[in-house]
């Protein structure tokens, strides 16, 4: 299986200056290595790191220290050292990201939202919007609201329309934030499918979850996180590795 991203000593710590400099460990010494066609779960308690340790690798956040190698389509680049413009390159043509909660922009349609990612990889316009139609179809996202806002959907909807829009380019990298979370049955069950479809497909996926059900269901692998008694009493962290084989 060929490699596509090692995660070495990966450390956040935040600075809070308006509580005097107070630091918080957002993760800390985080190490794991991920395969094309590998799903791997991350679970841990709420305040665990999670979050964070999506957001150092897809650059949301500026790791304090660590290694980040993602092996692209152009060769190997440490992803905490990259320039900003090749950041942006790689979101737009090889990392996907759907975060906890969709940022919405005002008067854009979903239908716009979820096409976004194909047309600025160059897709022509009918074609991308076919494919962002299919999709939200898939999802149970009724025609009638396609041209609405995403501001205007039920917080399911929008978590349906969050997961479409990074899968729509079908990404080399997925980083997956509760991609399930506030989703009914069917709704999660079409969000698994589509997530085992990309695995399938060669899509290396990190999957932050605190649904144990989808968890057993994608992952190959769970990485789990308790950082929750570093930030409250300043003990050592502790990271272990379950194996779970499907
Ligand atoms: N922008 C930020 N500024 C300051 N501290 C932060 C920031 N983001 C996260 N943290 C802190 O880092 C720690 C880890 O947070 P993170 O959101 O990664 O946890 P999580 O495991 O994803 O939690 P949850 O399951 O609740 O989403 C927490 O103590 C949190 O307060």
């Amino acid at each position: 299986m060929t490699e596509i991203l090692r995660v070495l000593r990966l450390t956040k710590i935040f600075k809070l200056h308006l509580l005097g400099g107070k630091e918080v460990v957002g993760c800390k010494d985080i190490s794991f290595n991920l395969g094309a066609g590998e799903v791997l779960g991350i679970q841990g308690p709420s305040g665990a790191g999670k979050s964070t340790v999506l957001k150092c690798i897809y650059r949301s956040y500026v790791a304090s220290t660590g290694q980040v190698f993602y092996r692209s389509i152009n060769g190997v680049i440490d992803l905490l050292q990259a320039q900003e413009r090749d950041i942006l390159e790689l979101r737009r043509q090889e990392i996907g990201y759907v975060s906890q909660f969709l940022r919405v922009v005002p008067r854009v349609s979903a239908l716009q939202v979820v096409a976004e990612g194909l047309l600025l990889q160059g897709r022509e316009e009918s074609s991308a919007l076919r494919d962002a139609g299919r999709l939200l179809t898939y999802l149970g996202i009724p025609r009638e609201l396609w041209d609405a806002s995403p501001a205007t959907y039920s917080g399911g909807q929008q978590q349906r329309i969050n997961v479409a829009r990074a899968v729509v380019t079908r990404p080399r990298l997925l980083l997956l934030d509760e991609p399930t979370a506030s989703l009914d049955e069917q709704s999660k069950r079409r969000v698994n499918d589509l997530i085992l479809d990309l695995k399938r497909s060669g899509t290396a996926i990190l999957m932050v979850s605190h649904d144990r059900e989808s968890l057993e269901q994608v992952a190959d692998r769970m990485l789990f996180l308790d950082n929750v008694s570093e930030n409250q009493s300043g003990e050592g962290n502790r990271l272990a590795f379950k194996v779970a084989h499907h």
